[in-house]
């Protein structure tokens, strides 16, 4: 397993070994020894599964406030994703700053983004799976939403897609307007 920093501190790449053989292949998705022996100290209690119909679905910018912050491990095991993590820790040198990925099921990368993080992602195919675990339980009162076009963050969707949303994300404020409630790292 290759774990691969990025310019957004704690947003971490990881790449699984993969096992081939003649039947296909095999790799570990997670390993509590692996990931501690990375200094990567974690306790997941939850693990999720999405599917969208279409390409060009998007879910998020999505986080959860303290004291129910999570860490999520994120792998695309159907089709492609582009995988987003979003700075709001209000204290971090990089706030409001976002990395994008290409999670997809050939290339089997996973995007760890810890606490302090929105996070979101657009389907590149039809009949796209994700998978990711969490380290903490899904929260409906802590649940929060950032609007995913939001220009002060920016971020550089692909340009040939109309994103498909829900009523909820369609309704997400802005940066500006969510930040007072941000607790993290404080
Ligand atoms: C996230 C979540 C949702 N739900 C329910 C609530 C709702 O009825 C239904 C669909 O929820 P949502 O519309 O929020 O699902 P979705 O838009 O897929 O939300 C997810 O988006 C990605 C980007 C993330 O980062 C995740 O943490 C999560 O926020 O599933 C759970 O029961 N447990 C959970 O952990």
């Amino acid at each position: 397993m290759k774990v691969i920093g990025t310019y957004l501190e704690g947003v971490l790449v990881i790449e699984p070994k993969v096992h081939g053989d003649h039947r296909g292949w095999f790799m570990e998705t997670y390993s509590d020894v692996k990931f501690s022996g990375s200094g990567i100290e974690l306790n997941f209690v939850q693990d999720n599964h999405s599917f969208s119909a279409a390409k060009g679905t998007l879910r998020g910018l999505h986080y959860q406030l303290n004291p129910k912050a999570q860490t999520k491990l994120v792998r695309c095991t159907q089709g492609a994703i582009f995988d987003v993590a979003v700075d709001i820790r209000k204290n971090s040198p990089s706030f409001g700053e976002w990395f994008g990925i290409k999670l997809t099921e050939e290339n089997k990368k996973q995007l760890l983004v810890p606490k302090g993080f929105a996070h979101a992602f657009i389907t590149l195919t039809d009949n796209v799976e994700v998978q990711y675990k969490v380290d903490e339980l899904y929260s409906t009162e802590n649940d929060r939403g950032i609007i995913w076009n939001d220009p002060k963050i920016g971020i550089e969707w692909p340009s040939d897609i109309t994103p498909i949303l829900s009523e909820k994300d369609q309704k997400a404020p802005l940066l500006k307007d969510a930040e007072n409630n941000f607790n993290y790292g404080e």
